[in-house]
């Protein structure tokens, strides 16, 4: 990965996004297909995670929310003109990821301005607004404040201490009627959350479904030309945990035709479903690493309040019905947008030759400004090698948990029990992100382990019992019980593209080079590289860029360091340390003979997952060589 990263040995850094100028030559290459425009169109973010800077290690998705922001106000400047309608919308989670939104010492602090940036027409609140109080309180007083009637919270309600009663953190719903004469009537469903602080509530969709307010809503009594569901919720309605098939079936009871539009989250993939002819579902990945496309054409006089009812004209239109017997008018298109530059000046290039906008602009400069405020491009250390979290098969030395698991046996220790051996237990789910090859800073401890759990431990355990939690746990599939834990992604990094097969049809050259094209859309054919290859309801072509696979291995929930065994493994008894994001399935898993009376802090209340790492990339040897590119000042 020598592309990851620019050289830097000082222990403050300036941001290295590789700018992409149009046309130049560049490692990597683009899109080639230019959007599908209907008469309605979005674009779809979800689960940024605080990922605003950008990758940058990544140049496939190195654009930033600056660069985001001239994009989308140039495709909202676009569409005025082909006399299209053009929503943006955002299905939640906007922290726990990166050190610009966890930095602070309340999530989002900063990462929020950057955020309220872009011009969202709707947006939807996610499970990572509701784990701790203080981040539903900022989600009630700042997010939902700032945005209005745009925040969609159906199901979502905060314990205000001024009255002591539930109320909504956002709007229930909205009817709108968009810039062309559209009226939409609209949702945001965050899917049956159970993990939420106990100031907010959660109502279970089954439930949300039979309250008046959303009866009310379905019959309403103003014509509805489309329902509008956002939720942080997988997109396929039949996908673990999703809700989207439910409110689907309900609405279609009362309206057999009207256009039901989904755009789902949670699950960190990109996805397209169908649900019926005139009703498609569309996810669009995770960290700002994917920008979704959606556009549907169909809408008449009879069926809508348009004013214009033609195609926008000098550009592609949706083709593609639903399903292959539809006799539905709706035609829908959907595109995965990788997320650098290069991409975003192409599809804008028809609007404007000069791509940045002031706003935009200004938005990357105070990135950098923030980014430098909060010191994340401080050293930690030089990382030898990248290690992924399902590139590699679990046990792999390329994979990240071996080297996580050693980082706990050595950091988590109890300076007055290291007489006793200890077995150290996390979810998989705490950890975010792979680790590359290169400088390991301040931001990438966020990346890599965005949150402040505490270590608790059950002392003296015998072996016995002890030796059996983390297999109970990682049967027991525990880890869902808060909410559908990290659902595999295909990971884009670096790894040779020989290694790996691409979708559809491949074919090499003498140099071995991968060469490829999918079935569906004959795409230019060039070196392709690791990436994204999304297999949907509409097939391989959704991927804006063609890419390599990258391989996907199944990984367990927990993981497990061990410390302070001697040769002879478990003998008598053990301190049982683990997580306290974990701790009610750990107790679980002991059964009644233990409970939280049993349970203390092993370290202190203040050495948290974010400081094992840390700890252990600024101790150990494996992270200090002065590697090319990274010598530690
Ligand atoms: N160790 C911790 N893991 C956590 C915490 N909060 C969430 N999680 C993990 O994240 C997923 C949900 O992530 P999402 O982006 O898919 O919504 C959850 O299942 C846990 O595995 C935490 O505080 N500590
Ligand atoms: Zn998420
Ligand atoms: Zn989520």
């Amino acid at each position: 990965c020598d592309s990851c990263f620019g050289p830097t040995n000082h222990v403050e850094h300036v941001r290295h996004v590789k700018r992409m100028q149009p046309g130049a030559p560049n490692a990597t290459y683009g899109p080639t297909r230019a959007l599908e425009w209907g008469q309605l169109n979005f674009l779809h973010t979800t689960d940024t995670h605080g990922w605003l800077e950008g990758h940058l290690k990544e140049e496939n998705y190195g654009a930033d929310w600056g660069d985001f922001v001239s994009f989308s106000n140039q495709l909202k400047r676009h569409a005025a003109k082909l006399g299209s309608d053009l929503l943006v919308v955002d299905t939640g989670d906007l922290h726990d990821g990166a050190g610009l939104s966890d930095a602070t010492t309340v999530d989002g602090e900063i990462s929020l301005k950057i955020f309220d940036k872009i011009n969202y027409d709707l947006l939807t609140i996610g499970n990572h607004e509701l784990y701790l109080a203080e981040v539903a309180n900022q989600t009630a007083k700042e997010i939902a404040a700032y945005w209005g009637d745009k925040y969609l919270t159906s199901n979502v309600q905060i314990l205000d201490s001024d009255t002591n009663g539930w109320e909504y953190i956002g709007n229930t719903h909205k009817y709108l009627t968009t810039e062309q004469g559209l009226r939409i009537m609209a949702f945001g469903v965050l899917f049956d959350f159970t993990g939420n602080a106990n100031t907010t509530k959660v109502i279970p969709a089954a439930t949300m479904i039979t309250e008046n307010w959303f009866v009310d809503a379905v019959n309403y009594a103003e014509p509805i030309d489309l329902f509008l569901i956002l939720g942080h919720n997988p997109a396929r309605p039949d996908a673990d945990g999703s809700t989207f098939g439910l409110l689907h079936d309900t609405i279609r009871k009362v309206h057999p035709r009207t256009p039901i539009q989904f755009f789902g989250g949670h699950s960190h993939i990109r996805d397209f479903a169908v649900l019926d002819s005139s009703s498609t579902s569309l996810e669009s990945g995770r960290y700002c690493e994917t920008l979704g496309w959606l556009s549907m054409s169909g809408f008449d006089k009879d069926n809508s309040g348009l004013g214009n009812t033609t195609l926008p004209h000098g550009v592609p239109h949706p083709t593609r019905k639903a399903t292959s017997n539809s006799t539905s008018p709706f035609k829908y298109a959907r595109r995965y947008l990788d997320w650098n530059r290069k991409t975003f000046e192409f599809h804008s290039q028809p609007i404007s030759s000069t791509f940045d906008s002031p706003s935009g602009l200004s938005t990357s400069s105070e990135i950098t400004t923030y980014r430098e405020q909060l010191h994340l491009g401080e050293l930690y250390g030089c990382v030898p090698q990248d290690y992924c979290m399902t590139c590699a098969p679990f046990t792999s030395s390329n994979n990240i948990f071996p080297m996580l698991s050693q980082a706990l046996a050595e950091t988590v220790v109890n300076e007055n029990r290291t007489d006793t051996p200890r077995y150290i237990i996390s979810n998989t789910g705490g950890i975010r992100f792979d680790m590359h090859k290169g400088p390991f800073t301040y931001d990438d401890n966020f990346i890599v382990s965005p949150f402040r759990d505490a270590f608790l431990y059950v002392p003296d355990v015998p072996c016995g019992l002890a030796s059996t939690v983390l297999n109970g746990l990682n049967n027991a599939g525990a880890s869902q019980k808060r909410g559908l834990g990290v659902v595999p992604v295909e990971r884009d990094i670096c790894v040779d593209p020989l290694t790996t097969g691409f979708m559809g049809l491949e074919v090499r050259d003498e140099d071995g080079h991968v060469h490829a094209h999918s079935e569906v859309t004959r795409r230019q054919v060039v070196d392709l590289t690791p990436g994204y290859t999304t297999t949907d309801d509409f097939g391989t072509d959704g991927d804006d860029t063609a890419h390599s696979e990258i391989p996907y291995y199944e990984i367990p929930d927990f993981f497990q360091g061990e410390g302070g065994f001697g040769e002879d493994g478990c003998t008598d008894v053990v301190d049982l340390v683990f997580v306290d994001f974990i701790e009610s399935d750990v107790l679980a898993i002991l059964g009644s003979g233990y409970s939280d009376s049993d349970v203390d802090y092993y370290v202190s209340a203040n050495f948290t997952t974010q400081d094992y790492l840390a700890e252990f990339v600024k101790a150990s040897d494996l992270f200090q060589a002065g590697l090319p590119n990274c010598t530690i000042a």
